[in-house]
């Protein structure tokens, strides 16, 4: 029986995205092991050249030399060009599919599923954590390649000349290896695996103290904020000073051994040369070509300590972006034919239960029938589960039990298409600084100037915008330039530019005074008169503007109670 191939780890399958496809990264390795073998061929031909050059032979005997030398010179430049090109090709392009595959991993975790990561962890995750594995192919991959590619060569060339030279220089590149790798991984391998979440830790803290800025500041604290911003960078420096702690120890372990392959080179070559069997350029060759093959090798232990901070941005990448999504999040698969108005209710949900992605029950139990172009006013204190149940309705959020949307199992829907059908004015809208056309222009981008002012009137925005000077006004950072009120008014703009049939309202006097309340409320109906509207209020609604109440009590939706519900104005 064929046993099924085990599924690589979460690194291994990031890993295995950030590296060049073989046929791209060949040409880098080629032309880097090229210009390896051209740098130790230069070192190996000139030190023959200069000491038979000693010998005063006819020049005819050096004339392959000089070519050589000469030769290996261009060739190195030019091979370390083509390597350069090659490899950063193959890397950028790759690197520029990791990003894409990430974000397309990170889509269908938005909203719910990122609710609990920070947006500096998100934001590190998906700029450096990302950039950072570009290293694997760049500086991992293609030095060990060329470092072990020439250092074979090389005790090869050298052991033909001379079989001892050949043996101690192959021993003082596996003990440089071996002894630096290892004391540098003593040294930096705990620095180089926390450098990718230090740094992330500093970008988090960084939009944090900008994001809470007004508050901090409000509060007296943003001094305790900077501290916290500080501490964080000290972090982040005091792991980079270890891990160059760690490349010392590899620089300092290079001249050791370096100096040692010599040294034995020497020791072993001279017994020959005293005695003729080795002449005096070969003799040259076997001492100094190690110097050549060391310079190349010296690339092994930062490979190592880069090749663990890879390791370490590539899992933090597979945390932020799994390639599973989440239990709880609904799958993004199903048809993708919205369900037309029919005799069905617009929305039918039986024993519904939905749980948010770190198990927190979002819904326990609700039963709710809305029939097209009914208003359903949703109440509840708060933490009792409304916005939850906004979320399933949106299929933000997966549920259990049934919601059958306009007769079809939402579940059967991709939950791109629910959502051209349901759309949900949130409590909190997020407004983009920039102007308000633009704010508007996201919901539906071929809308015209006209239908723009026309909407915005229609919720009540017209005498405001002529005030603002038009379209062009922006809203600020975070909608900082537009009241609560308002920026719910743009937000329900958007939804009816966008004209989804059913439209979910999610607080939308939470941040409005008590007697301004009513009026929105009685505007934002108005406006959405011609659609279904489940509206979720704490607030009392004024009688008459819903049709149908039920009430959430602590994730149990009880039942709509009678028609005409609605509290006296
Ligand atoms: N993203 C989330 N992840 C985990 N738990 C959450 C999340 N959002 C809300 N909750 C929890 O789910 C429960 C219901 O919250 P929900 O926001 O649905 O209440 P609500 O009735 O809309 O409250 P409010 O009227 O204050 O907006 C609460 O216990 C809340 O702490």
């Amino acid at each position: 029986m064929r046993r099924r191939a085990a599924r690589p780890s979460p690194r291994d399958e990031v890993l295995r995205l950030a590296r060049p496809r073989l046929s791209a990264s060949a040409p880098g390795l080629l032309t880097g092991l090229a210009a390896a073998a051209s740098t130790v061929a230069l070192l190996a031909c000139s030190a023959w050249l200069i000491v038979r050059a000693s010998e005063q032979p006819p020049i005819l005997f050096l004339g392959m030399a000089v070519v050589g030398v000469r030769a290996f010179a261009l060739s190195r430049a030019f091979f370390r060009y083509l390597e350069r090109l090659f490899s950063h090709d193959a890397a950028f392009r790759s690197l520029e599919a990791v990003r894409v595959h990430v974000f397309e991993r990170l889509v269908p975790l938005a909203p719910d599923g990122l609710a609990r990561s920070s947006r500096g962890s998100v934001l590190s995750a998906m700029v450096s954590d990302v950039d950072d594995l570009q290293d694997h192919p760049l500086r991992v991959v293609q030095p060990l390649a060329t470092s072990l590619g020439v250092a074979v060569v090389a005790v090869v060339v050298v052991a033909t000349v001379s079989p001892a030279a050949a043996v101690t220089l192959a021993m003082c590149l596996i003990g440089f290896v071996v002894v630096s790798a290892l004391v540098s991984t003593v040294v930096a391998s705990s620095a180089e695996r926390t450098i990718a979440p230090l740094r992330a830790g500093l970008v988090g803290a960084v939009v944090e103290h900008m994001r809470a800025l007004d508050v901090l500041i409000a509060f007296g604290v943003a001094g305790d904020s900077l501290d916290r911003l500080r501490a964080a960078d000290q972090a982040l420096t005091g792991a980079v000073v270890r891990r160059a702690a760690g490349a010392a120890v590899g620089a300092a372990g290079l001249s050791l051994f370096g100096g040692l392959a010599v040294a034995l080179a020497l020791l072993v070559s001279i017994p020959s040369a005293s005695t003729g069997a080795l002449d005096g350029p070969s003799f040259a060759i076997v001492v100094l070509v190690p110097l050549a093959v060391f310079e190349i090798v010296s690339a092994v232990p930062l490979a190592l300590g880069v090749a663990r901070q890879v390791n370490a941005a590539a899992d933090r990448v597979a945390e932020a972006a799994p390639a599973d999504a989440p239990a709880h999040l609904p799958a993004e698969t199903g048809s993708t034919d919205a369900p037309a108005q029919s005799d069905a209710p617009a929305i039918a949900i039986r024993r519904l239960v939905a749980t948010w992605p770190d198990g927190t029950p979002a819904v326990r139990h609700a039963n709710l029938v809305v029939a097209e172009g009914e208003r359903v006013w949703i109440d509840g204190e708060s933490g009792s589960g409304k916005t939850s149940l906004a979320h399933v309705l949106v299929r933000f959020l997966d549920h259990e039990g049934d919601y059958m949307l306009r007769g079809v199992d939402a579940r059967s829907l991709h939950p791109d298409t629910v959502r051209e059908v349901v759309g949900i004015v949130e409590q909190n809208p997020f407004l983009f600084d920039e102007s308000i056309r633009q704010n508007l222009l996201f919901a539906r981008d071929d809308a015209d100037d006209a239908e723009l002012e026309a909407v915005l009137d229609r919720v009540g925005l017209g005498e405001w915008l002529a005030e603002r000077g038009g379209l062009d006004a922006r809203v600020g950072e975070r909608g900082a330039l537009v009241s609560g009120g308002q920026a719910g008014r743009i937000a329900l703009a958007r939804a009816l530019l966008r004209d989804f049939p059913i439209v979910v309202l999610d607080e939308p006097t939470a941040s409005v005074e008590s007697d301004l309340a009513d009026r929105l409320l009685r505007d934002l109906l108005d406006a959405s008169a011609d659609r279904t509207v489940i509206l979720i209020s704490h607030a009392d609604v004024p009688r008459g503007l819903a049709v149908s109440r039920a009430t959430m009590r602590d994730g149990v939706l009880v039942p709509a109670s009678s028609v005409g519900a609605g509290a006296d104005s």
